[in-house]
């Protein structure tokens, strides 16, 4: 080990950068374990011993932003809460820049209204009459030209990180993330603000920051180099998102420092030792193990031509991995074991949640919202209706209270103020509520669908537009069959699915997301780790041609797309696949253990020792359908 590559003297090379005379601006080349989080806190500490009376000064702050809430603070709490930092997400952050621009979000506002006007129009005049979207497309119209007509009256647009605003002087968060770039981009004085308030400005999880808003960041960065200091932290193998920059770290400006971290402070040596394999062969960014421990490593295959059981299965693997590693916590209680399973379609069908989930995550545009929640469609059942469907039931009067007057129309104040009989409002307020829960009774739940069309009817709740188009559908339309790509709308025809979905799937699709459910998300586990591993790779239940584990483990030939996309540099389902798992099987701290299901158990076998994954007696064939 040279002394060049010592964690502190990479932490000196990143504190060497925020330097208030002589900013620099730098990639950080880390892996997983690396302790990117520890650096960025310690550092940074650092900065402020010598630059805390200058920051004060100037009213200056270092921003810092971070990818969830719970990564926000965690930073905030290790960094003792000092207002000399800024800590956010990046909707958060995003929305502190342009939120005193009023003029120019509502011409940016106005422009993409327009727009999308102009398509529904041409849409309407040249595709088939009385289809779904045509019978639609008036409403979407009508919805936006009153948006547009409402748009010179607003004096201050609001917007909500948790998406939990729906009037009218509202934005979306793709529209404050595109607007934040596009005036990063095109307009100097923004510019200058955001570099005077912070001279230096942070990015974790930089990987998976929308690409427009990272590449805006670049620019700002291009033009103010005297006066501004950028860090990227993060790791382009952890890459999750679609929307994130890809290739982030190459082609840098040549000014930039690229300090590398090494070494791997989480996982034992014969862990680093696979997840180095794993990324050999896409980029250098190998790592030395600081643990002493070699650890555990065991690919379980499951022959799916056996009748198989996965849940027995999956407990015979841990009664296994009990024996292999003298670990009993890997038997003692489903706490102490962490199910990772990748790829989203397989949490959602053993979650019980598929007919919502996987219609709207078939849909590009949707997958991130979906993914976190904060969809406005999501939101309405999530955090209007799920709380208030559980206040009614324990009866707590006072929460169902709290979220009526909190988000129902029927009871704002401009409406009380103006009524003749406010009591009757109130009245109807409590009726809403009543007919709403009545959808519930001791032997059925409703879909997500009657749910709408009640919330529609008694106007108990606002309607984000997608969901105030279909619920203004008369009952029992009949349609025309489509014609042509104009005839469908991709995004409708996908909420009209998820809708058909009963409550109680909507009920886990939360659990999920909120990783309160057993299965592991991808952005729940970003930057966890955990003692004991089982990772689950099965396509029959992934069901997505973005990943695919038969074609990483070479059971699956490669399509021509494929095969191009690979020819032309570009990134491939392979190329997702693994990064994936990359990820997961990086979290473990002790042991670890995978279970590929596959009908064709001797080609991943093959591949398995042929990549140098896994050696020979790592790999356990089918112990338990075959005895
Ligand atoms: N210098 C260090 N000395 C000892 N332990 C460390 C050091 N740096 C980090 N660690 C520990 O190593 C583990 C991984 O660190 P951390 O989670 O910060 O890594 P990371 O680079 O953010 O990982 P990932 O990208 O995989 O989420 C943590 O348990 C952390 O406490």
């Amino acid at each position: 080990m040279t002394d060049t590559t010592t964690p502190a003297s990479i932490d000196n090379d990143i504190y060497s950068c925020l330097n208030l005379d002589a900013p620099k601006s730098f990639f950080l080349f880390a892996g997983a374990g690396s302790g990117k989080t520890r650096s960025l806190v310690e550092v940074l500490k650092r900065f402020r011993e010598q630059n805390l009376h200058r920051l004060r000064a100037n009213a200056q702050q270092v921003a810092i932003i971070t990818y969830t809430n719970a990564a926000c603070d965690e930073i905030k709490r290790r960094l003792e809460f000092d207002p000399s930092f800024s800590v956010s997400t990046i909707h958060s952050f995003a929305w502190e820049l342009i939120k005193f621009h009023p003029n120019d979000i509502r011409e940016m506002l106005k422009a993409s209204l327009q727009a999308d006007i102009e398509i529904l129009e041409d849409a309407q005049s040249k595709g088939r009459a009385g289809t779904k979207a045509a019978e639609d497309r008036p409403r979407q119209i009508a919805s936006k030209q009153s948006r547009l007509g409402s748009l010179d009256r607003i004096r201050k647009f609001s917007y909500s990180p948790s998406g939990d605003n729906t009037s009218r002087d509202s934005l979306s968060h793709a529209e404050v993330i595109g607007m934040t770039a596009e005036l990063l981009t095109n307009k100097p004085l923004l510019q200058q603000i955001l570099i005077r308030k912070y001279p230096v400005l942070l990015v974790d999880e930089s990987q998976d920051t929308k690409k427009e808003l990272i590449e805006a960041l670049f620019a700002v960065q291009a033009s103010h180099k005297e006066q501004f200091s950028m860090g990227l932290f993060g790791d382009v193998m952890q890459r999750i998102y679609n929307d994130g920059k890809e290739h982030l770290g190459q082609d840098l400006p040549d000014d930039w420092l690229t300090p590398k971290k090494e070494y791997n402070y989480r996982c034992p040596r014969r862990v680093v030792r696979l997840i180095n394999k794993i990324r050999e062969d896409v980029d250098q960014n190998q790592q030395l193990p600081v643990k002493d421990t070699e650890g555990f490593v065991r690919l379980f295959i499951a022959d799916t031509r056996d009748e198989i059981d996965k849940s027995t299965f999956e407990e015979s693997v841990c009664q296994e991995m009990a024996k292999i590693t003298e670990d009993e916590l890997w038997i003692e209680d489903r706490k102490s074991r962490k199910t990772l399973t990748l790829e989203h379609h397989m949490a959602a069908r053993r979650g019980g949640f598929s007919s919502f989930f996987d219609p709207l995550y078939a849909i590009d545009k949707l997958k991130t919202s979906l993914l976190d929640g904060t969809n406005a469609c999501i939101t309405l059942f999530s955090e209007r209706v799920l709380p208030l469907i559980n206040s009614l039931e324990v009866g707590n009067q006072f929460a169902i209270s709290r979220i009526v007057n909190k988000y129902s129309p029927l009871i704002a104040t401009d409406r009380l103020q103006v009524s003749s009989s406010p009591r009757a409002e109130l009245d109807k307020a409590k009726h809403a509520v009543n007919s709403l829960h009545a959808l519930w009774d001791e032997t059925s739940e409703p879909s997500l669908n009657s749910i709408l069309k009640e919330v529609h009817r008694s106007g108990l709740f606002p309607l984000p537009e997608m969901l105030a188009v279909i619920a203004a559908r008369e009952e029992e339309e009949e349609y025309q069959e489509p014609e042509n790509e104009r005839d469908v709308n991709p995004v409708i025809d996908a909420w009209d699915n998820a809708l058909k979905a009963k409550f109680s799937e909507f009920k886990a699709y939360v659990q999920y997301i909120s990783d309160e459910s057993e299965f592991g998300t991808h952005q729940g586990i970003k930057g966890l780790e955990f003692p004991r591993v089982m990772v689950i790779l099965d396509d029959e239940e992934a069901r997505g041609f973005l990943f695919s584990y038969d074609k990483l483990f070479r059971v699956k030939p490669l399509t021509t797309t494929d095969l191009r996309n690979q020819r032309e540099g570009k990134e491939t389902g392979i190329d997702r696949t693994k990064r994936l798992f990359y990820v997961t099987c990086s979290r473990a701290e002790e042991s670890l253990a995978i279970i590929a299901y596959t009908d064709k158990p001797d080609e991943v076998i093959r591949t398995a020792l042929q990549e140098g994954w896994f050696e020979e007696g790592e790999i356990i064939p089918t112990p338990t359908a075959k005895g």
